[in-house]
């Protein structure tokens, strides 16, 4: 087994960020990432305040806007038109999960494509889907330099990806379908999951559900991507994956933490310096 060292990677292109964020401040632009955070998620407090600190070590311009939970949608959709019509700003990012109160689907929807760094907007999700990209969504695109890194093929191999939500399993499965793998997409309700993740060649996990996968679920040699984020009752952090029970049969496998959760965040800046490089031409 082979450990994919995402805190490794992500390291590495922050040095290369960090090279093309100076060049782009000789022609006087300042890449700028603002986010913005509804409410007192303690787990959204974390990332937002990992995304500030990365963003300042590249020389990015960052901020994060706090709104109280009990904010008005109609406010909030006001407050990111005046962002779209703010040159400081190249992303905006809205943090999800939002309240109940407020929807999801109208707030994306008020983001500039230009400037939604998460992919999340309609026109974002179908150029992906049409072929043409713009904004890509950071957890799988930072899976895509992960495995290309450690230089896993993908064309004419079987992937599965569990999970088809649209921030992570949807985008994932597209992008390993242009990278011409064969791909299927199973979720909650499919049957047989076991016998279908032990065909994969790359198996890509994001359910949020602690160690679901098992030594029994994956093949031998297997190339293992765990998205999953899930705290125990003692704040340790563990993946959709038993890393304890796969680490031997997987070829390679992703950690939790220090898989993909730190490119998510260098993949962040990454489509954020490009919408501010898009301002050259
Ligand atoms: N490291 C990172 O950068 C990131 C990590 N995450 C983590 O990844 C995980 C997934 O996130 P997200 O995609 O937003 O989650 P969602 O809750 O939006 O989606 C979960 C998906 O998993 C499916 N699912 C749930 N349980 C099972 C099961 N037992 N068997 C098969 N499929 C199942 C659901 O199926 P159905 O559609 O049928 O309900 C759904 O499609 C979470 O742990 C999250 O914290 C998320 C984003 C970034
Ligand atoms: N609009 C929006 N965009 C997002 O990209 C977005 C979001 N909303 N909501 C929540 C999810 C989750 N997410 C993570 C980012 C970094 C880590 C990360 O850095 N993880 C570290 C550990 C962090 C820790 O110790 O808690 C690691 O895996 O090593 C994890 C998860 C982005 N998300
Ligand atoms: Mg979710």
């Amino acid at each position: 087994m082979k450990l994919i060292d995402g805190k490794a990677l992500a390291a590495k292109m922050q040095a290369e960020l960090k090279v093309r964020v100076e060049k782009l401040k000789t022609f006087g632009i300042v890449p700028g990432l603002i986010v913005i955070l509804v409410g007192e998620n303690p787990a959204s407090q974390i990332y937002v305040r990992n995304k500030e600190r990365q963003a300042t070590a590249i020389g990015m311009k960052s901020s994060v806007l706090r709104l109280p939970e009990e904010i008005e949608e109609v406010e909030l959709l006001n407050l990111i038109e005046t962002l779209n019509n703010d040159d400081t700003w190249h992303g905006i990012l809205v943090q999800l999960p939002l309240p109940a109160h407020i929807s999801e689907e109208k707030v994306l929807l008020a983001i500039t494509p230009e400037k939604d760094v998460d992919g999340f907007h309609p026109m974002n999700m179908g150029r992906l889907w049409s072929g043409n990209p713009l904004m890509i969504p950071s957890t799988p695109a930072g899976i895509m330099e992960m495995l290309r890194e450690y230089h896993v093929e993908l064309s004419g191999k079987r992937a599965v990806v569990v999970g088809r939500s649209n921030i992570v399993g949807k985008p994932m499965a597209q992008l390993l379908m242009m990278a011409d793998a064969t791909v299927t997409i199973a979720h909650s309700r499919t049957k047989n999951l076991s016998e279908l993740t032990r065909q994969a060649d790359i198996l890509v996990v994001a359910i949020g559900q602690d160690r679901f996968i098992g030594r029994n679920d994956v093949k031998e040699g297997a190339v293992v991507i765990d998205v999953g984020m899930n705290r125990d009752e003692n704040g340790k952090l563990h993946g959709d994956v038993d890393f304890e029970q796969v680490k031997d049969i997987a070829s390679l496998i992703t950690p939790v933490p220090g898989g993909v959760g730190p490119m998510t965040i260098t993949m962040l800046m990454e489509q954020t310096l490009r919408a501010a490089e898009r301002k050259l031409k």
